[in-house]
């Protein structure tokens, strides 16, 4: 399947929490999710990832770190979608709502509010929350069912890239 949009999520931690926004418009919109958004026309994923934070929560993200990456399946729409999946520990300024996210909410790793986020969130972010690298790839028959997925932790994030290609 041909991969059409590139995306990233940015996930910031502090102790052992972490700040989730409920996305109020397009995709996604009434699901609780980290931060982040379409990689644009020459801009590094990296570069899209310190934007999307400073857009959607207001905070200079300082020690970025690629974890994994989600390859999206779409069988209804005949295309692939990449998310590009980071972590921070270190920002500056203060976290506040957007007019795409908000309410905006810091979560406990043992509270996480699954039952309102994208079916496939359960099952990749144990890596995320304990920092393995990783690599998924799911496959959506219709926005909501998951057909089929895989999941693999890795011990390198170049490693963890080549699935999802
Ligand atoms: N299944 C799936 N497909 C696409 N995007 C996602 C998922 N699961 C997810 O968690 N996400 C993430 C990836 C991105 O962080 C957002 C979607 O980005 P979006 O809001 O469409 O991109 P923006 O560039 O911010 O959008 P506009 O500002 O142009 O509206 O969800």
């Amino acid at each position: 399947m041909p991969v059409g949009k590139i995306f990233t999520l940015v996930f910031l931690k502090r102790n052992n929490s972490v700040l989730l926004g409920l996305k109020t418009r397009g995709l996604g919109e009434g699901l609780w999710n980290g931060f982040g958004g379409k990689v644009e026309e020459n801009e590094t994923v990296a570069n899209c990832a310190r934007r999307e934070v400073e857009e959607e929560c207001g905070v200079i993200a300082s020690d970025l770190k690629q974890i994994g990456v989600v390859r999206y399946d779409l069988d209804y729409d005949k295309s692939a979608d990449v998310v590009h999946i980071f972590t921070c520990s270190k920002f500056d300024g203060f976290e506040k709502p957007s007019e795409e996210m908000n309410p905006i909410k810091w979560y406990k790793y043992t509270d996480i509010p699954f039952e309102q986020m994208w079916p496939d969130a359960p099952k990749w972010y144990p890596f995320m929350l304990k920092d393995k690298y990783f690599s998924a790839r799911v496959i959506y028959t219709d926005k909501n069912t998951i057909k089929d997925s895989i999941i693999q932790e890795f011990g390198s994030l170049s490693n963890a890239l080549k699935l999802a290609q």
